[in-house]
């Protein structure tokens, strides 16, 4: 038996908890959360196999412990893991979206001859919690490992095998450089989103509709402001050195821009639009990378009773998998639009053949 314990059965803990589930048949889940809804649902739905009670009483029973907390508590639990006797081979991961920090928590229990190994998964979403999880949340998607100094690398394949369920390309780095890459990739677009998201709403205050007239652009780019609060409070207090130097950089570009306009700069407008574009539209979308592969299907559903189920009915008879689902909202009044989204382009190819057999509008879109 492989005992596993996952602090935190949340969205990540909760799908890392299915792949493992689904990976090694000997795995015995022991899950901890100070959500009791969270473990009770987890338990009910066969995600965990018992409810833990704190990780100090259960962390000696571990073979591997997975932290998925907020960073912040994910250090506290690493500095509370010290006081405990583990077992000799044990490993302790995490999944903490900043990396500097939680290896720094972690020297006291490395110290102690202890695997522990930093983990942190590319993958998401702005919804949060166990009802979100989704055993194929992390296919295809990088997946960042941190080891600490001495980590054999015997334990690394050992914890990749034990991960192998997330379909997931696992992906060494040393922490700083984690939290650079990050810093660029997720944390300040992140910020820019909810500061867009704050600044409309202000500048809409005496309009409180006028936000509903926001379109594909505005949409496409606040999604993630959806995120947990709490979640991203705890990035920023973690990678500041890193967020503080790419926003210098942001400023300084955004300043250029502003200068380039009120000069009547056109080439330097067309330099600065160009260059992005060329970079943006060389990410191959279909291409499983750093941003996820993504294969979509979009249909536009009448708005009548039971539409998204003829779809989902037509799609589950043939055994296609929806990865994700969403109704895009960006044509208020008119049919609405229906993203499906697949795990492969096999699915989504099979599902566009038969959804076109039965007369559904396939629409297409990059
Ligand atoms: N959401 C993402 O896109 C994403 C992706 C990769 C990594 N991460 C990281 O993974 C971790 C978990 O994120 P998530 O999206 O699953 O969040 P989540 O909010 O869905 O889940 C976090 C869970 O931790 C529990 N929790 C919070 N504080 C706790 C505490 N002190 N003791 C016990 N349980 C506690 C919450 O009740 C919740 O169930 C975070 O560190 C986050 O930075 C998130
Ligand atoms: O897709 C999203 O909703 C995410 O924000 C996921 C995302 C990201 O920025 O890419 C967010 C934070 C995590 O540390 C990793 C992934």
């Amino acid at each position: 038996m492989t005992t596993v314990i996952i602090e935190g059965l949340g969205l990540i803990g909760g799908s890392l908890a299915l792949a493992l589930k689904q990976e090694v048949a000997d795995a015995y889940l022991i899950g901890l959360d100070q959500n009791l809804d969270s473990l009770r649902y987890a338990k009910q739905n066969g995600v965990i196999d018992e409810i833990g009670t704190n990780l100090a009483a259960v962390a000696s029973r571990a073979d591997v412990i997975i932290l998925a907390t907020p960073v912040k508590n994910i250090a506290a639990s690493l500095q509370q893991l010290t006081q405990v006797t583990l077992k000799p081979n044990v490993i302790v991961t995490d999944t903490g979206s900043t990396k500097q920090t939680v290896l720094a928590a972690a020297a006291d229990l490395v110290a102690q001859g202890v695997t522990v190994i930093g983990g942190h998964p590319m993958a998401g979403s702005h919804k949060s919690g166990v009802h979100a999880a989704n055993v194929d949340l992390f296919r295809s998607a990088y997946y960042f490992l941190v080891p600490s100094q001495n980590t054999a690398p015997l334990q690394i394949a050992r914890l990749q095998r034990l991960l192998a369920g997330t379909n997931a390309k696992f992906l060494q780095v040393a922490p700083a450089e984690h939290d650079h890459i990050v810093g660029m990739l997720s944390h300040v677009p992140h910020m820019l989103a909810a500061t867009l998201v704050n600044e409309t709403t202000s500048q809409f205050q005496d309009s409180p509709t006028a936000l509903r007239l926001a379109a594909g652009g505005f949409r496409d780019m606040t999604r993630i402001a959806s995120s947990d609060p709490q979640m991203w409070a705890d990035i920023l207090l973690t990678n500041t050195e890193s967020i503080q130097q790419i926003l210098h950089h942001y400023i300084a570009d955004l300043t250029e821009l502003e200068q380039a306009m009120l000069q009547r700069d056109q080439a330097a407008l067309l330099d600065f639009f160009g260059q992005a574009k060329v970079t943006r539209d060389a990410i191959n979308p279909k291409k499983a990378g750093a941003i996820p592969g993504f294969f979509d299907v979009f249909v536009d559903i009448p708005d009548r009773t039971g539409a998204i189920a003829e779809v989902t009915t037509i799609l589950a008879q043939a055994e296609i998998q929806i990865v994700n689902i969403q109704i895009l909202e960006t044509r208020e009044e008119l049919n609405g639009i229906l993203q499906l989204t697949f795990a492969s382009a096999a699915a989504q190819q099979k599902a566009q053949q038969l959804l076109a057999a039965q007369q559904i509008n396939i629409l297409r879109r990059a």
